[in-house]
């Protein structure tokens, strides 16, 4: 909806109505052309000022729109109505002007914004270009480079830099409404077609054709496959170098393009996904709106390695007071200059003053005595974490909050050791931690609603996209990750290279397939873990890990490597090889190829051709079906829990909305048909064997990935 009011006398005052975020909906575009229509015939009215219900110019169209039939009035023929208008109109911006909401912006003759208000063309996220010519205004307004740069990204911009790009026209910290009213009072009557921005010439560049493909080839490079990055490029472009009104048809062209791709579809999902885990639940049938979280001021972080600076730095920049402890005199000093620099360079992106004098160093555990949350970052020992939590609990006040950023150990067991069970959580951080945008919240049997229902608030306040979990061997994400590193494994048994497994996957879109991944984080990472579950362990009999470890196949292939001192990067040779220890630039290693012909002449296994398909059904097929089957236990409670945990800590490519999603739209018969078919293949690989979830879910005519739950619900009250 719109509303109309008369204001002054003279000033026409259009009110966009639709809470929360005054999305264009069909009702509201309808109110839209009404209220223009009804400004532009009173003569009374001279003037018009568009603004949003609640402080909210206007988020853009109603994305919740795009699944269905588009009905109502169109946008295109809206937005060019208000800026042919014979009567000046001015947008009022307050909160966010995004997507459509800036393109109606763009459309009226002025702009005033207040200085909190964020405003952006975030459509690329989407999936979308800015079809609402918004590629066509925006280059004329503000010149192709920083078009481009907002396009492309989607980034939103602060009014300051809304007001230095030349986006809006003044900025205030009045308000927006009251200052646009006299505003538009004042310029009743003037002429306006020098505000008329489909009226201007592009601003010409240097060399047009160059600074395209500059674009276009950066785009391509971080894009990993999504198509809606290069459709900008192209909308841009055509801004540049044609007409408007030819440019407009190009826009549309490339729009009916983006808007039918799964693509958009999957980034769309992804969207509605990110707030979906927000709202979670516990097997109990506790939920986010139902549990009232503990106050958190005062927090501590034990352990200052990697993870652990990571995470003061997250917290501190959040505004928490944080003890930050290391026993070791001279980790502790390392820790404290890192963390220091860290936020230095921070805060410097961010334009603030860095935030040190929150931070309380120290050695011993003492002054954790009076902290509301502990977050326990020390190496990934069990013993050595036990011992931590009996620190803690006999130092702690009672009531405080101990959570553990173990990656995967038994939080039931943590707990155990404490006299408070309840009051211990799981918060899995992924490094580096003020960076990565994802948090498992892992509650064990004794986890109280409350203690879950604080650390998804201290995560959302870390600015994390926080998942709530169940606790078993590397809860979600890591527990996937295990029956997919295995195909890998088993490739490169059966004649695969670590390059073909990588590009195949990083071809997917993956940042890094899994054995660069592996070197970047360490091979040793997992050589330790599985040394510990007694899997890399020698037979004492021939001296040599077995290949079949209780009942199934087990690949050495990683151990072994690291028996050589290969651990990845740092050592400056893994799966690859780099110039130096430290070194980033992977290059294929004679040496592995010779070591893999060897060990398979050792085995007995005939080396094969194996094509990308295989790499890509293999792996990613296995862990989607562990996907299921962390659904199946309801260690995860959503697809989108999982998918969301997948796209943002995992590097899983968003364009594909995640594993589970991405299992929908392949066909879950077809996931089925071929985990059955390389089970049969290999029948001791149990990961292989397609899950009962998955079954079900095929019985009954593989239903929308929306409509899972149902049949999750059921499976699981059945057991
Ligand atoms: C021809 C095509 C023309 C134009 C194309 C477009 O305009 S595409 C849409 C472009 N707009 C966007 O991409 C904005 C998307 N929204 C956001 O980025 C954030 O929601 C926003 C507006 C910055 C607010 O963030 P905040 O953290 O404050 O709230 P939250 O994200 O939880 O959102 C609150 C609820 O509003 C729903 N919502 C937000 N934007 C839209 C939208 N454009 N359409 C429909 N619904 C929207 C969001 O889902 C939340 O609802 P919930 O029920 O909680 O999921």
């Amino acid at each position: 909806m719109a509303q109309f009011s008369r204001v002054s006398g003279s000033v026409g005052l259009i009110t966009l109505q639709n809470p929360p975020v005054n999305a264009l909906s069909a009702a509201v575009r309808q109110g839209i052309v009404d209220t223009v229509n009804k400004a532009l015939q009173e003569p009374e009215v001279k003037s018009v000022v568009i603004c949003g219900q609640n402080k909210v110019f206007c988020g853009g169209a109603d994305i919740k729109s795009f699944r269905g039939v588009m009905t109502g009035p169109p946008l295109i023929p809206m937005i060019h109505a208000i800026e042919a208008s014979t009567k000046p109109v001015v947008a009022a911006i307050e909160g966010i002007a995004l997507g459509g909401g800036l393109e109606l912006a763009l459309a009226c003759h002025y702009r005033i914004s207040h200085t909190k208000a964020r405003l952006g063309l975030p459509e690329v996220t989407l999936g979308l270009l800015p079809a609402a010519a918004g590629s066509q205004r925006l280059p004329r307004l503000i010149g192709i480079t920083a078009a481009l740069d907002l396009i492309t990204t989607g980034r939103h911009v602060t009014a300051a830099e809304a007001l230095q790009l030349g986006i809006v026209d003044h900025v205030t910290d009045q308000n927006t409404v009251d200052v646009a009213l006299k505003f538009a009072s004042s310029v009743a009557g003037k002429p306006l077609d020098a505000r008329r921005i489909s009226l201007y010439p592009c601003p010409p560049s240097d060399d047009t054709d160059a600074l395209f493909e500059e674009a276009m080839q950066r785009v391509r490079r971080s894009a990993r496959g999504a198509i809606a990055p290069v459709a900008c490029v192209q909308a841009v472009r055509a801004a540049a170098t044609l007409p408007y009104a030819q440019g407009l048809e190009r826009e549309k062209e490339l729009m009916a393009t983006l808007f039918t791709s799964g693509q958009a579809r999957a980034l769309q999902y992804s969207f509605f996904a990110q707030r979906a885990v927000g709202r979670w639940s516990m097997p109990s049938g506790a939920q986010w709106d139902t549990v009232e979280p503990l106050p958190v001021q005062k927090t501590a972080v034990i352990g200052l390695g990697t993870m652990g600076r990571g995470i003061v730095v997250a917290l501190t920049q959040a505004g928490f007071s944080v003890v930050a402890v290391e026993t070791h005199e001279k980790q502790l000093t390392q820790a404290k200059q890192a963390i220091e620099e860290m936020l230095i360079r921070g805060a410097k992106r961010r334009g603030v003053t860095p935030e040190h004098d929150t931070i309380t160093y120290s050695h011993s555990m003492e002054p954790v005595a009076n902290v509301d949350l502990v977050i326990e970052a020390v190496f990934e020992d069990m013993v050595l974490k036990e011992k931590v939590f009996q620190q803690l609990s006999a130092v702690c006040k009672p009531g405080t909050l101990l959570c553990t950023n173990t990656s995967g150990l038994d939080i039931d067991h943590l707990a155990s050791k404490t006299p408070n069970p309840e009051l211990v959580v799981g918060m899995h951080f992924f490094a580096p931690a003020h960076v990565m945008k994802l948090l498992e919240v892992v509650y064990g049997r004794q986890s109280s609603p409350r203690a879950v229902a604080t650390a998804m608030q201290l995560g959302k306040k870390m600015g994390k996209v926080s998942v709530a979990v169940g606790n078993c061997l590397g809860f979600v994400g890591n527990r996937m990750l295990k029956p997919y590193m295995n195909q890998a494994f088993f490739l490169l048994e059966e004649g695969a290279s670590p390059e073909l497994v990588d590009q195949a996957l990083e071809e997917f879109g993956f940042i890094m397939g899994p054995f660069r991944m592996s070197d970047l984080s360490g091979i040793d990472v997992g050589w330790r873990i599985r040394k510990e579950e007694g899997l890399a362990v020698p037979d004492q009999r021939t001296g040599q890990i077995p290949r079949m470890q209780k009942g199934c196949r087990y690949s050495p292939v990683g151990d072994l490597i690291c028996e050589q001192g290969r651990f990845g990067q740092k050592t400056g040779q893994g799966w690859y090889r780099y110039d130096k220890p430290g070194g980033r630039v992977a290059r294929p290693d004679p040496w592995m190829q010779t070591f893999l012909n060897q060990y398979r002449a050792t085995h007995g296994l005939v080396p094969r051709r194996i094509d990308p398909k295989e790499v890509l059904e293999r792996c990613l097929y296995a862990l989607i079906n562990e996907g299921f089957q962390t659904l199946e236990e309801g260690i995860a409670a959503a697809p989108e829990d999982i998918d969301v945990i997948y796209v943002f800590g995992y590097s899983w490519p968003q364009h594909r909305g995640g594993p589970m999603f991405y299992a929908d739209m392949v066909g879950l018969e077809k996931i089925m048909d071929r985990l059955e078919h390389y089970h049969q293949a290999h029948p001791d690989v149990p990961s292989l064997q397609p899950c009962n979830l998955l079954r079900k879910l095929v019985a009954i005519g593989s239903p929308p990935i929306h409509k899972w739950s149902q049949v999750m619900k059921t499976l699981r009250s059945q057991l």
